[in-house]
């Protein structure tokens, strides 16, 4: 289906590093844009983008202060999205939570009046 959203691996993103004829993508906020035919028109040049070719681009992205215009340029490029288990905030939060559960129940087994 057209809709269906395509879900990149960090492994596949990385082919696509803008050298020798590959393509240009880069991830910003999990998402993947392949921003190829966009990297001769960037101002301030495309070595910018081309330097994020293939890599997790959101600090770079964010820290570039781009305005609203910018964002809404670079959604027209959204190829799909990095898989669930390469999502490293997800990653972490899972990790969090897991760490806070084991807590949990180590003081609820402290505190149990019944042992
Ligand atoms: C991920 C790597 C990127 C970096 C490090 C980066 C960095 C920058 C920098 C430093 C500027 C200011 C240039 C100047 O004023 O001379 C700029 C401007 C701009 N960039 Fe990027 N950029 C990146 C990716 C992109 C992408 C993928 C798009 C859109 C598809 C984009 C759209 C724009 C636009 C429209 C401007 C003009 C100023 C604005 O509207 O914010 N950039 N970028």
């Amino acid at each position: 289906m057209e809709n269906e959203i395509k879900y990149f691996s960090l492994e596949e993103v990385a082919k696509n590093d803008g050298k020798n004829g590959n393509k240009t993508w880069i991830i910003v906020k999990d998402n993947v844009y392949d921003v190829t035919d966009y990297v001769d028109d960037h101002p301030g040049g495309g070595e910018l983008v081309l330097e994020w070719a293939g890599k997790e681009s959101t600090k770079a992205f964010d820290d570039a202060g781009h305005s609203g215009d910018a964002k809404k340029e670079l959604k027209q490029y959204k190829i799909g999205e990095l898989r669930e288990e390469d999502r490293k905030q997800k990653q972490k939060k899972k990790e969090t939570d897991k760490a806070k559960e084991d807590r949990r129940s180590f003081c609820s087994y402290l505190t149990c009046g019944l042992c």
